[in-house]
């Protein structure tokens, strides 16, 4: 028997109120079901055991009763904590809570401090000894203590992060507060980007061209497109502009051999697939079957038939190991702390820490290894992060610059520039030893945190 699915409720239905007692407008406004579900969905979101997004839909796919607008409202409620997470518990601890419930009075503490409410509009959730509570967390003030608290980062982030001038360190961690713009971008191979933007406004969806990445939309809000004529086409997908960029770094060409050596879910395979104009090869490789399942029903909406998806056991996997010197082109899109995502995801600075980062350097050496000799003589190797720490980016690039002179440093901004995209000179950052790389970055070009390195086999 094919099992019926249940759609989620469309209509926003208020939370279901216990009491049959007369509401005040601020209870009405904040009914304590909703802010109790609050508080239970950050104490399991604030385990760090998952992923944020996972736990809220989880629990929203269990919530089915909770309309569109709750939803929206608690999950901005919950970003919110996790992004200002730092100062939030500062000021709960100075303002010695009577209970250990964490959860509860980040929630409250948010509700006053990130969202401006005042007591009127929620006393009716705070009683006895929390009333006394509430008075000290007024009078706990605006102490913005140490950089790490102001920056809302843990000291291992502010610690890694160091190097930076600290003016440009402030507004930089000011702009991770800010949740991300959605990003969108054409299909190259059968749309024109006037014409999507014309489809997007006819369907009361406000959007403008990205500043630098010719295929770029960056959307007013963030309206549901799932379901918009144009996606469902596969004539637009999300990616963020600066994800975009870095596929056009590679700047693959018709009738070539390329590999996306971390391709996950393909957000960058399915832009450089389009480039090739559907010829040629495109290897999409990784070791997560899961988001590698995710990357077929995505080619196939794009209409791309040059994709060969490859389910690697490890790095060293002899399944690509078997076509070196093969690849005009690899790209190496490294797992790493995603740093550089922080709008996107603020629980990633909360789950990692400096052993978790040394790990991952560990590994990104070691990819980055093992693609090398993938590579033809004269073709093109690029590493890429959405990390912002030197360790995981200009560090990598000179170690593995240092261990292979077979290898020459391309300028990233001018390869760029030599497929017509001009980025401003702040785009390029010097390594250690003034190797040129790229590095995107939110307060400065609009688009999530990137980095990339780039090198030319010598022939
Ligand atoms: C940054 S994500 C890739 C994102 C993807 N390129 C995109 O644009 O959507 C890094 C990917 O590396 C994969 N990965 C981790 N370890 C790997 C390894 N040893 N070899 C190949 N891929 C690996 C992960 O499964 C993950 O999908």
């Amino acid at each position: 028997m094919s099992k019926k699915k249940v759609a989620p409720s469309r209509k926003p239905a208020p939370l279901k109120q216990a009491s049959g007692e007369p509401k005040s407008p601020a209870e009405l406004a904040l009914p304590r079901p909703f802010v109790a579900q609050a508080i239970s969905l950050m104490a399991e979101v604030l385990k760090f055991e998952r992923p944020a997004d996972s736990v809220l839909s989880y629990h929203f796919k269990n919530h089915r009763e909770m309309g569109h607008a709750d939803r929206g409202r608690i999950a901005e409620l919950v970003y919110g904590i996790l992004r200002h997470l730092r100062s939030l518990r500062d000021v709960v601890a100075r303002s010695e809570p009577p209970s250990p419930s964490e959860a509860r009075y980040l929630v409250l503490a948010a509700l006053v401090r990130l969202q401006g409410k005042n007591l009127r509009e929620i006393e009716h959730l705070i009683k006895g000894e929390d009333t006394e509570w509430f008075g000290r967390l007024k009078a706990a003030g605006q102490d913005k203590g140490t950089s790490a608290i102001r920056h809302e980062f843990p000291d291992w982030l502010e610690t890694a992060l160091s190097a930076m001038p600290a003016d440009e360190l402030d507004t930089l961690a000011r702009s991770l507060l800010v949740p991300a713009p959605l990003d969108l971008r054409i299909n190259p191979l059968h749309a024109r980007r006037p014409e999507i933007l014309a489809q997007l406004e006819k369907h009361g969806i406000a959007a403008k061209e990205t500043p630098f990445s010719p295929w770029g939309m960056r959307l007013e809000g963030k309206p549901a497109i799932q379901r918009h004529p144009a996606f469902v086409k596969g004539d637009m997908e999300v990616q963020d502009e600066g994800s975009q960029l870095l596929a056009a770094l590679v700047a693959p060409k018709r009738g070539e051999m390329v590999l996306d050596f971390c391709a996950g879910a393909g957000g960058k395979t399915l832009l450089m697939g389009a480039l090739m104009k559907n010829t040629g090869r495109l290897y999409a490789a990784d070791i997560s079957e899961k988001r590698l399942a995710k990357l077929g029903p995505r080619v196939a909406r794009a209409g791309l038939s040059n994709v060969q998806t490859i389910r690697l056991a490890h790095e060293r996997d002899d399944r690509i190991q078997r076509l070196a010197g093969k690849f005009d082109r690899v790209l190496v899109d490294a797992p790493c702390s995603g740093t550089g995502t922080l709008r996107r995801n603020p629980d990633l600075k909360w789950r990692q820490g400096e052993a978790h980062i040394a790990e991952l350097t560990e590994l990104q050496a070691k990819i980055l290894e093992a693609a090398a000799p993938l590579v033809r003589p004269g073709g093109v190797l690029v590493y890429a992060t959405c990390s912002l720490l030197p360790q995981e980016n200009t560090l990598i690039q000179q170690a593995f610059s240092d261990a292979h002179p077979e290898f020459e440093v391309v300028d990233p901004v001018a390869q760029l520039a030599a497929v017509g995209i001009e980025l401003p000179a702040d785009a390029l950052i010097a390594g250690p030893t003034n190797l040129p790389g790229l590095q995107l970055l939110p307060h400065r070009h609009g688009t999530d945190g990137f980095f990339a390195a780039i090198w030319r086999k010598k022939i």
